[in-house]
């Protein structure tokens, strides 16, 4: 079994292998200090029938009482409304501060239950259990947690770390082409922003014929990445490459017409040729990128009009004070935070962005 320490505030383990759901009882009360009596498990309506039984069952052998919590799968679900509907069921389900809820499912359920065990009690532990490519490599890992409102993306949440993360790899046996694409997409994003290498296997291979060695340095590029800056003060903002217009995207079409990955691939192209206008990209980035988003199935453009996309990205949290901080590509795997002033935003991306 592959396994990492996260030296983050409160540290936790991520333990990466096929077949975890089936022990994911034991593992949790091996890396637990105090044994829960109680747990919710909050999965989706795809996820509940695949995987809940095999996870209620191996924490119910141990000793645990166990309340599952299913919700609509899909983003727009993200909303406070479900939050609010996961404190009604760990209060009924007796869950104290010793006790924890279990995210089992993609980045949905585990920012919004990472996000109910954050502020439930002013905090329980929670355990993630992702069981799409995009949680595995990316959402699982960090602590951010998270719900959308009307107007942006993840504009609610906390930081709150898990106590544990199991990546079951078995799991995405049964992922949607579609949703496999997505996850790739932020494959892609750690391979522009800090491992030319990773992005050149990408370009070379198929990521389906070493996906365990990919799920790994994904991982570990992002443990990298949080442990030296957990609460996103400097380097953390890097993993926001094609995030600001991404999100944008993503609050345009309301949260359902574009998924996370395909908006976030989107946005690292329009990042790159506003980088590529303003001379501190290398020409002939964007493109590179855009045929690896190809590559894996993913869209590289769309028509939403980029001023308004310009202001939907002001009330994205890279914007600090009037300074927005645009992750911008120095070459292919070496990114940085490139300020542009609120004043000069809009033309930033009308006129660097659009090509
Ligand atoms: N917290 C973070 O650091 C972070 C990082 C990246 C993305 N995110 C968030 O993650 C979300 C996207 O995550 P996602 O793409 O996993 O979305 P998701 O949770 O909606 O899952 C995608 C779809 O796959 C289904 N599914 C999940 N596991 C499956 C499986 N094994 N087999 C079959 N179907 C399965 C789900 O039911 C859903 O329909 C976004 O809200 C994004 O903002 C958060
Ligand atoms: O973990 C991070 O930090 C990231 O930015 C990872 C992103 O892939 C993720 O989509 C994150 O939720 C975006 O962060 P946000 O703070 O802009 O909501
Ligand atoms: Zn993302």
């Amino acid at each position: 079994m592959d396994s990492l320490l996260v030296h983050a505030s409160t540290p936790y383990s991520i333990l990466i292998d096929f077949d975890l759901l089936s022990q994911s009882g034991p593992l949790i009360l091996s890396h637990l200090d105090k044994k829960p009596e109680r747990a919710v498990i909050v999965t989706d309506s795809n996820v509940a029938p695949l995987y809940l039984h095999t996870v209620q069952r191996s924490l119910e052998a141990e000793g645990i009482a166990v309340t599952p919590m299913i919700f609509g799968a899909g983003e727009s679900s993200k909303r406070l409304k479900t939050v609010a509907q996961m404190y009604s069921v760990f209060s009924q389900a007796g869950l104290t501060r010793t006790d924890i809820a279990v995210a089992l499912g993609g980045g949905v359920t585990g920012d919004m239950c990472g996000f109910a065990a954050a502020s439930y009690m002013r905090g329980i532990r929670y355990i993630q259990i992702p069981t799409t490519l995009l949680s595995q490599i990316d959402s699982s890992v960090g602590g951010k947690t998270a719900i959308d409102i009307d107007e942006g993306k993840n504009l609610v949440g906390a930081f709150w770390n898990p106590a544990l993360v199991l990546c079951d790899i078995g799991t995405l046996s049964t992922l949607t082409p579609h949703f496999f694409a997505d996850g790739m997409a932020e494959a892609i994003k750690y391979g522009c922003i800090k491992s030319l290498s990773l992005f050149e296997q990408l370009e070379k291979q198929n990521a389906s014929d070493f996906l365990p060695d990919m799920i790994s340095q994904c991982i570990r590029i992002k443990c990298g990445v949080v442990e030296r800056d957990e609460r996103e003060s400097g380097e953390r903002m890097l993993l926001n490459f094609g995030h600001t217009l991404g999100h944008a995207l993503e609050k345009y079409y309301h949260y359902e017409g574009l998924s996370h990955g395909e908006a976030v691939g989107i946005g690292m192209v329009l990042a790159s040729r506003a980088g590529e206008t303003l001379g501190i990209t290398p020409a002939g980035t964007a493109d590179r990128i855009a045929a690896l988003l190809q590559k894996y199935h993913l869209p590289t453009s769309d028509p939403a009009p980029l001023g308004t996309l310009a202001k939907f990205a002001l009330s994205d949290k890279k914007r600090l004070g009037s300074t927005v901080n645009f992750v911008a590509l120095k070459t292919i795997g070496d990114a940085f935070v490139h300020p542009v002033p609120q004043s000069q935003w809009e033309a930033f991306v009308l006129g660097g962005a659009s090509r």
